[in-house]
């Protein structure tokens, strides 16, 4: 596993506008030389604020929506339109503004869905088209996601998985409900860890000083268990896109190096 990349930015606006043109920039590629391409996209501000500023970025069209196939690292299970799911708000965001194909864009179950109330159903039910979507070449039963993108909780979360509680832990599994989640709704749908390490590339966004804590404690050798986002790595590249205020707690020897 190759060392994560930190990239720094002035303020958070910044962030997420240099973090949209780095997504169009990867994705971009990844059609022009396979096809297609997959991203998992991130609840949170920090997610939301990249969707944004990628619904505004002039070279936003360079990517052909139709041959883009969205899933999700995480979601509240809460009703199908509530404004706390994750894919609410990306549709408010961005997705209600580009031309996707219905058929590529894959939410979690909503808990007035098909699996009733049934956060562990409707997260296994999420596995399997996972599972459908893998190829031969992938690296678990899920897609070789090309950036799967994950918002930075001050506890250091990541996705739904939050510290000691039992998602973190899960070895074999791809997606778990979570029941008493810190940041609420309690009950949520998650990728665990090694779903997340399928992915190409993992991109971590932690803007705020409330997130300062966060970075410093995952990027200075915590456990996993303890500080899940320092269980979230790539298969080729792990990046960290922060603001300076995210970054002022970092130890010295970690920040990107001063320019010469
Ligand atoms: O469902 C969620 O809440 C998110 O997926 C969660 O993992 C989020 O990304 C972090 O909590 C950071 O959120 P902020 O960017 O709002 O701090």
């Amino acid at each position: 596993m190759s060392p994560p990349q930190l990239v720094v930015h002035r303020d958070k606006e910044l962030m997420a506008q240099a973090a949209a043109a780095r997504l169009i920039t990867k994705v971009v590629d990844a059609q022009a030389s396979r096809g297609y391409a997959s991203v998992v996209l991130t609840g949170g501000r920090n997610g939301n604020g990249l969707l944004t500023a990628l619904a505004a970025a002039p070279a936003r069209d360079a990517i052909d929506w139709g041959r883009l196939d969205l899933w999700w690292g995480d979601e509240r299970f809460v009703p199908e339109g509530d404004p706390e799911r994750n894919v609410t708000q990306a549709r408010e965001a961005l997705l209600d503004s580009v031309p996707l194909d219905p058929k590529r864009v894959h939410p979690m179950p909503a808990a007035d869905g098909p699996y009733g109330k049934d956060a562990d159903a409707a997260a296994e039910a999420y596995a399997v088209e996972l599972a459908k979507a893998a190829g031969p070449e992938n690296h678990a039963p899920v897609p070789s996601f090309d950036v799967l993108m994950l918002g930075v909780g001050p506890d250091t979360h990541v996705a739904s998985l939050f510290p000691e509680l039992p998602a973190v832990r899960e070895t074999e599994r791809t997606v778990v409900g979570v029941h008493g989640a810190p940041k609420p709704p309690p009950t949520r749908i998650t990728l665990t860890l090694p779903a997340i390490r399928a992915a190409r590339e993992v991109w971590l966004l932690a803007a705020g000083e409330d997130k300062a804590n966060a970075a410093a404690i995952a990027l200075s050798g915590a456990g996993e268990v303890q500080a899940p986002a320092a269980g979230a790595y790539g298969r080729s590249r792990t990046l960290w896109l922060l603001d300076a205020a995210a970054a002022s707690r970092l130890p010295r020897s970690l920040y990107p190096p001063a320019s010469p």
